[in-house]
């Protein structure tokens, strides 16, 4: 029954999607944008606003400093990016050259400054081809920013640390700037400074016109964003928005929150549960608050035949790139994504993961592991403002270390209006974390069970758990730290192999970067065949039921099955760019997907996916 509720409830979601849509709200061509933004965002097949862009856009165009706070998945990007690129277009006709960039876009992280980076350069698109959008990246030496700079472009996208080597470099003038600066964007304002970049900003803001119309967005707010506000805006008139004045809830209704509260050592046994029995929606983005936790989680899953790709700070940038890439369009469907809540620290300082062993290290181990330091990008991190396609669930394997945190996860599910779904996994050490997102969330700690944002998991029942358990304990003792330690290391040489050797060789072959397969099992142990599936004695009926129940609702929401790119990378018969990797995305006859899941299709009913006949045509 409780599947069948939770079916219905992803419905109705989906039901009050479409309601909201018949709000009589005015449309795009209303708004009196540039009519080649217009076609971008009908090629886009962005039909209406969404509210935060009903009330932004206009004020924007305006010419008013906004500060907008509005839910996460609502939109936010081109609430500013349509006003922005509108200005530089109607200011200059696109066509007349200026001694400075037009405008910043400012954003904390370097995958979010790929996403913006991109999403300018597709609305540029629509506009002659005369504009230029360029992105600042923490590898990029000074030549190669004079480069990138000169020009100059029409908008820089970067991290304030970037521009404020530009300045120190004298790459950007300052005088230039006096004269060309029209617009500056703080995109996640609340966690610009967090990150650190507070100096960078301060040495910027004198450098900023004072005519210059300043726009702040986030989701959450915090003291950070007051000083943000005193730091760079000038003109007094700042309007901040909340999607919704009646609903102050931070995360969008389209996103049930439930949580499992379980003993740290059997998250493990949880997550495999949840995943095994396909008690969740497809795709799954999972955090962790370290780099080895995602490892050993990658490592523990696979031998059950779940393969996932991992993404953290240590990795390349444009490996980390390609990962979203990849993730995004469908290639695989569980991502570990590694939110320590913290910018630059050297791996080996990560918190201890308290259920670890303690291992007897030698003094002079520990310097030599101390002299091996590695660190973590500090521009790196996808809680904020990624924008990830088709997450239908977050499991928050750790929770976050800050409540904020928390918001920014699962708001990379429900996304523009669609139905999301995150499960928290509560050890008795995080539940003061646990109340703490609850206050933030408006959950008032009084408010009885029904009425609170989180509630328990209904489907994930203890009969199904426990079946698991002597496999799952079995398997996590065998991944043990070296064998975490030795997975790390290779999968860090080869995706740097991967980025130096073949940067050039994707510049030529763009579509060939898809071929890339970033979920590939990296355990020395071959994953046990009788691993792969789950025996009928330790099959629980009602979590059968459950996971069936979840299929539907899924058919029901009407998902886009996203292996359409699978189709149509294997249609492509593109060869593999890289000789010592199996490239082509693994399908099965039976349409089972690439996690190894046990294909309960063919079981149900005995009508399993009818075979595709495979004509041989003779050509
Ligand atoms: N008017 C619209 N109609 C439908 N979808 C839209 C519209 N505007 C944006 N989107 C889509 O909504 C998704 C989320 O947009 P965006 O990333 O800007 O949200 P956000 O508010 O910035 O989220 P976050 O708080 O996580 O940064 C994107 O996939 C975007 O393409």
């Amino acid at each position: 029954m409780a599947g069948m509720k939770l079916a219905e409830m992803q419905g109705e979601k989906q039901g009050a999607k479409e309601e909201e849509e018949e709000e009589d709200e005015i449309g795009f061509e209303e708004m009196g944008l540039d009519p080649r933004l217009l076609r971008a965002i009908a090629k886009r097949k962005l039909l209406k606003p969404t509210p935060i862009q009903t009330k932004a856009i206009p004020l924007i165009l305006e010419g008013k400093d906004v500060v907008a706070r509005a839910k996460t998945g609502s939109g936010k990007t081109l609430a500013y990016l349509l006003p922005l690129v509108h200005k530089i277009l109607g200011d200059t006709g696109g066509t007349a050259s200026y001694d400075g960039p037009r405008a910043f876009v400012l954003v904390p992280t370097r995958e979010l400054c790929q996403q913006v980076h991109d999403d300018v350069r597709s609305l540029f698109e629509h506009c002659g081809g005369s504009l230029k959008v360029v992105q600042l990246t923490t590898n990029m030496s000074v030549q190669t920013l004079t480069a990138a700079m000169a020009g100059p472009p029409d908008v820089v996208v970067a991290t304030p640390a970037r521009i404020s080597v530009c300045i120190q470099n004298e790459i950007l003038q300052p005088s230039a700037l006096q004269h060309s600066l029209s617009t500056l964007v703080l995109d996640e304002a609340d966690l610009l400074l967090s990150y650190g970049y507070e100096d960078d900003l301060r040495k910027l803001a004198p450098h900023i016109p004072r005519r210059c119309q300043c726009l702040l967005m986030s989701a959450t707010s915090s003291p950070d964003v007051e000083k943000l506000k005193k730091l760079v805006l000038h003109n007094p008139v700042i309007l901040t928005l909340m999607e919704d004045a009646a609903d102050e809830s931070i995360v969008p209704k389209s996103v049930q929150q439930f949580m499992v509260k379980c003993r740290n050592e059997d998250k493990l046994l949880h997550t495999l549960a949840l995943l095994r029995f396909e008690l969740v929606q497809k795709k799954c983005l999972i955090f962790v608050n370290t780099v080895d936790k995602g490892f050993r989680l990658k490592l523990f899953l696979e031998q059950f035949g779940i393969k996932s790709a991992v993404l953290n700070g240590e990795l390349p940038q444009n490996s980390r790139i390609h990962i979203l890439k990849e993730f995004n369009v469908g290639l695989f469907d569980h991502l570990i994504a590694t939110d320590d809540g913290k910018s630059s620290q050297p791996v080996n300082d990560e918190p201890k993961d308290e259920n670890e062993p303690e291992e007897d290290v030698s003094a002079e181990k520990r310097i030599r592991k101390n002299k091996k330091k590695r660190f973590v990008d500090a521009e790196f991190g996808v809680v904020r403002g990624v924008d990830f396609k088709n997450v239908r669930t977050v499991i928050n394997f750790d929770m976050p270390l800050t409540p904020a945190g928390y918001v920014h996860r699962i708001g990379r599910t429900g996304r523009a209006g669609n139905s999301g779904l995150s499960i928290s996994l509560v050890s008795p050490k995080e539940e003061g974390m646990l109340s703490l997102v609850e206050d933030l969330l408006g959950g008032d700690s009084e408010k009885s069970s029904s009425n609170k944002s989180i509630t328990a998991f209904p489907l994930l029942n203890r009969a199904a758990v426990e079946s698991l358990r002597y496999r799952a304990e079995d398997v996590s003792r065998g991944v043990t730290k070296i064998a975490i330690r030795e997975a790390r290391a290779k999968e860090l040489r080869m995706e740097i192999l991967n980025s130096d050797r073949l940067k050039a060789h994707f510049e030529d072959n763009p579509t060939d970067l898809e071929l890339l397969k970033h979920d590939k099992v990296l355990s020395k142990r071959q994953p046990a065949v009788h691993l792969q599936t789950v025996p009928e004695y330790l099959r629980d009926p009602s979590t059968e039921a459950a996971s069936r129940q979840i299929r539907i609702a899924r058919a029901v929401i009407g998902e886009k099955l996203t292996n359409f790119r699978r189709r149509k990378l294997k249609k492509a018969g593109k060869e593999d760019p890289l000789k010592t990797f199996s490239a082509k995305p693994k399908r099965r006859r039976d349409g089972s997907d690439a996690t190894g899941g046990f294909n309960k299709k063919k079981k149900v009913g005995g009508q399993g996916v009818p075979k595709k006949k495979h004509h041989n045509k003779k050509r």
